[in-house]
């Protein structure tokens, strides 16, 4: 359970703008993602879903805008304060980054690396009791707690994607940014996946922002809706507003091409 008492938005992003080579790929950009809220990010290919969250991340820098994670500012912030920081927000990616090789629960203890000091590998000598009883509740917080042992390597496609989501809770974050998470996943996983990300919404109290290209399961587990077009925000709100004609904005070719 998420125990932070900031009474604001878990994540609160204002007037943020990134550029590529000169070309704006995202511009304006206001958006606010609450505990207890999934946020599903819609948009054509190329409308900036990643960008956005890869810009929360820290894993690309916006050119102007501010983020803030728990009612921190994370641009007065630097060095460690700024790692310790970030680390609230979580990165769960469509092409799961997890360490093959290693058991489930080593790649959980993983996600412990921003927070914890004194342990610089995924090297299981680094891990305390304490910190491999913490992962083991998280695997069992998505299921995953009798494959503990296994190998990532061995886990289906859905299976990685739980253990991918556990090191996030591993992370401690408040939100969970998922980027794709069920795009590499048969219809039956992503379900399962999709309604792992909503219970912790709903009963963990998370903020989950994810990226998907799929608008019926927006529809049937997302509270709320943010659309991207041409790096804007075309709308944002309750998912049941979310009509075909929204859509087609979305999604038209002509648009997308304009
Ligand atoms: N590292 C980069 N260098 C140059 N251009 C980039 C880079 N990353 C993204 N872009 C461009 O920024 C724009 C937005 O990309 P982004 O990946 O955010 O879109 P998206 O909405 O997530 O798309 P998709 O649905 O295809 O994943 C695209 O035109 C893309 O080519």
């Amino acid at each position: 359970m998420n125990t932070t008492q900031n009474a604001g938005p878990a994540l609160s992003v204002k007037s943020l703008a990134k550029s590529y080579n000169q070309r704006h790929v995202l511009d304006d950009v206001d958006f606010s993602v609450n505990r207890g809220e999934l946020v599903a990010f819609l948009g054509a290919n190329g409308s900036g879903k990643s960008t956005t969250l890869k810009c929360v991340a820290g894993l690309t820098t916006p050119d102007t805008g501010s983020i803030e994670l728990d009612g921190v500012h994370l641009a007065d912030l630097h060095g460690r304060d700024l790692t310790r920081a970030r680390s609230r927000a979580a990165m769960v990616f469509q092409k799961i980054h997890l360490v093959p090789r290693r058991t489930a629960l080593d790649n959980v203890c993983a996600g412990a690396l921003s927070r914890v000091s004194g342990f610089g590998s995924l090297s299981p000598a680094f891990f305390s009791r304490e910190l491999r009883e913490e992962a083991m509740a998280c695997l069992d917080r998505v299921g995953m707690a009798d494959r503990a042992l296994d190998k990532v390597g061995r886990l289906s496609g859905g299976q990685q994607q739980r253990v991918a989501v556990a090191r996030a809770l591993c992370q401690r974050a408040s939100v969970l940014l998922a980027d794709e998470p069920v795009s590499a996943l048969d219809p039956h996983a992503a379900e399962n996946i999709m309604e792992l990300l909503a219970t912790l919404a709903h009963e963990e109290n998370l903020a989950v922002a994810a990226v998907l290209h799929q608008p019926e399961l927006a529809q049937r587990y997302a509270d709320r809706a943010i659309g991207l077009l041409h790096g804007r925000i075309a709308f944002d709100g309750p998912i049941q507003n979310l009509g075909d004609d929204f859509l087609d904005v979305l999604y038209s070719p002509e648009r997308i091409a304009a």
